[in-house]
């Protein structure tokens, strides 16, 4: 598995070098093609304009081909520029005009001024040589629109008015010619040639003029600037010049000279307008010297020249309104075909316009539709939430409520004695301070033992049930003699604790002493029968002394006991009661509790009874 993954990597680098190495030398022949092309057109625009040669056709077309696959948009326009000259000497207006009007497209789409003002020149002379002076005049127009963009010194305004002179000059407007041209001969920078041609213009408007002395003059000017130079073309235009100059200023014999000097230099050229010219200023000429039979040959020549010319222009005009209607044609067939294709691409924008419409419509319902389901979703979660918190805040305050319900039943429960309903012992020590007076100046509570008389003899009589019944019973009796604020504690057994707080001594006795009678006189029935009850109380007050701190509550009660324990003795069904300490505090407690009856004889402890024998007992 390795070694195949290594032979692929292998492979893979192989290929990618192959890749590299393979395209690199292609890139850099590429740009070298792309940097000589310029050069190479300067070669051919050289040969092009000093021999006219139409074989060099072949080689322009193979360089506007590879300027066209390198992209070099400038010069392949100059390319189809050189070809459409050529094609344009050699009769083919239609080819020319299709050239022309093609590198007028990319000239507009390079936009540059100069390259621009080029190309409308070029067709300018086009339109020139077909006699379409008004085309002429457009394209002139457009000219001196991008005129301005170009820099003031640029050589190339005096080419446009040279050939704004040339248009003037087909327009029959000598004056504005002549005028152009003295502008033109005033700038600077331009070439040898422009310069020529602009005094060549001037020669040929002043001879129209009939000033055939200034264009002498002209005519040597231009002779001493062109010597040397093997401009076919301009040689042969300043000989017919010089000859038409001849004939206008009479030198017959000079005119004929140069005239059939400039007609040889014809021969075997495509300069037939030139031909023509110079075959008519010999028939002038030789009219003029009264020789008609040469005269008439030279005419007749004229004639066939000037025919030859006309037919050649009539059928370039043809062809060139041909090739126009043919380039119109395209266009058009063109323009509708991009428009077919606009629209087409529209309804392609809409078509996806609307899909995509489509398709985010529905992105945005499906969207809305999770949003509203989450929502809802949310919304029932959250009411369900709220729904259980709420249940379970019910139940928790429910729960709370058994609860506390519970817990007092509890508590009540804990505090109750089962039997008879009365508070137990629990309750007396978590409550008593509850029980205790708070001013104890002025306030007491009273602390009375109850204890049911002979009450084994009820359980053995009648049984325990039936005792029971008795304990039930007395705790009713009890409960229905006491006030409000008063409670009731089961000690133990058949003994019960009763405090009355914040009451008098005398009350207290007032109330004990019925509590007495209810029970003594209560019916206290069980299985029908009725058992006869009575009790006995012991009570004390609490504090026993206003300003000595002798007893604590417990204490009080063991005193109590002590005098539960002299009504008992004393005969049963009575209350004793020690209301009032009249001691030191010298006295312990223990010592009041035990020493009781001494210090009741003693007159230190005042106690009271309903029962005058049981206080002669304890006194005596
Ligand atoms: N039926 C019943 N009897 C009880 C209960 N608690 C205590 N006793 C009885 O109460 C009796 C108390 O007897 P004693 O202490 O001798 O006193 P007494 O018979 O009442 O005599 P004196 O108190 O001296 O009048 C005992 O026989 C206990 O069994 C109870 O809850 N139910």
């Amino acid at each position: 598995m390795i070694k195949l993954t290594t032979r692929f990597f292998a492979l893979f680098v192989i290929f990618t070098c192959f890749e590299v190495i393979s395209k690199t030398p292609t890139a850099k022949v590429q740009t070298k093609s792309f940097a000589e092309l310029p050069a190479k057109l300067e070669v051919y625009k050289k040969a092009v304009f000093s021999t006219y040669d139409l074989k060099l056709l072949p080689n322009l077309k193979a360089l506007e081909q590879e300027a066209k696959a390198l992209d070099n948009k400038k010069v392949q326009a100059e390319a189809m520029l050189l070809i459409a000259l050529l094609q344009r000497l050699y009769g083919d207006y239609r080819e020319s005009l299709i050239l022309k009007q093609g590198a007028l497209d990319i000239a507009i789409e390079l936009a540059e001024p100069a390259f621009l003002i080029n190309v409308y020149l070029s067709i300018i002379r086009l339109e020139l040589s077909l006699e379409r002076n008004k085309q002429a005049a457009e394209k002139m127009q457009s000219i001196d629109i991008l005129i301005n963009q170009l820099p003031k010194n640029s050589h190339l305004i005096s080419r446009v008015y040279l050939w704004k002179a040339r248009l003037f000059f087909a327009q029959e407007s000598y004056l504005q010619a002549s005028y152009i041209i003295d502008e033109a001969l005033k700038k600077e920078n331009m070439s040898k040639k422009v310069y020529i041609d602009l005094l060549i213009e001037k020669v040929k408007v002043k001879l129209k003029l009939g000033k055939f002395g200034i264009a002498q003059e002209l005519l040597n000017q231009i002779n001493q600037v062109n010597q040397g130079s093997q401009i076919q073309h301009t040689q042969l235009v300043i000989k017919v010049l010089q000859a038409e100059a001849y004939l206008q200023a009479g030198m017959f014999a000079k005119a004929i000279l140069m005239a059939q000097d400039g007609l040889q230099s014809t021969f075997h050229t495509r300069f037939l307008e030139e031909q023509a010219q110079l075959q008519y200023t010999l028939a002038s000429s030789f009219a003029q010297i009264q020789d008609y039979q040469w005269a008439h040959l030279y005419l007749k020549r004229y004639a066939f020249t000037q025919k030859a010319l006309d037919l050649q222009k009539r059928n370039n005009k043809l062809l060139q309104l041909e090739a126009r209607f043919d380039f119109d044609q395209q266009r058009q067939q063109l323009s509708l075909l991009e428009k077919d294709n606009a629209l087409k691409e529209q309804k392609i924008t809409q078509q996806m316009q609307a899909i995509e419409n489509t398709a985010l419509l529905q992105q945005r319902v499906i969207l809305i539709v999770v949003l509203l389901f989450t929502l809802l979703f949310f919304m029932y979660w959250r009411w369900q939430n709220k729904r259980t918190l709420k249940m379970l805040e019910q139940q928790v305050a429910q729960r709370t409520q058994e609860l506390a319900i519970r817990n007092k039943q509890l508590q009540a429960l804990s505090y109750t004695d089962s039997l008879t309903g009365a508070y137990n012992r629990h309750f007396l020590f978590t409550h008593i301070d509850e029980y205790l007076p708070t001013e104890i100046l002025t306030e007491s509570t009273i602390m009375c033992l109850i204890d049911i008389d002979f009450f084994k003899r009820v359980n053995d009589t009648y049984g325990h049930s039936a005792g029971d019944t008795v304990l039930k019973s007395f705790v009713t009796v009890l409960k229905q003699t006491i006030r409000q604020n008063d409670v009731i504690i089961r000690w133990g057994g058949e003994e019960f604790l009763l405090l009355m707080p914040n009451i008098s001594r005398d009350s207290a006795a007032e109330i004990l002493e019925r509590i007495r009678v209810n029970i003594e006189t209560y019916e206290f029935i069980d299985n029908d029968i009725n058992i006869p009850i009575t009790a006995s109380f012991g009570f004390t007050s609490y504090p026993l002394h206003r300003s000595v701190a002798l007893l604590d509550w417990e204490q009080t009660i063991e005193l109590a006991d002590v005098c539960l324990y002299m009504s008992k003795n004393g005969g049963r069904n009575a209350w004793v009661g020690v209301t009032e300490a009249n001691i030191e505090n010298t006295l312990s407690a223990e010592e009041i509790v035990n020493g009781t009856k001494q210090l009741i004889e003693q007159g230190k402890l005042k106690v009271i009874s309903n029962r005058e024998d049981i206080l002669s007992t304890v006194i005596n």
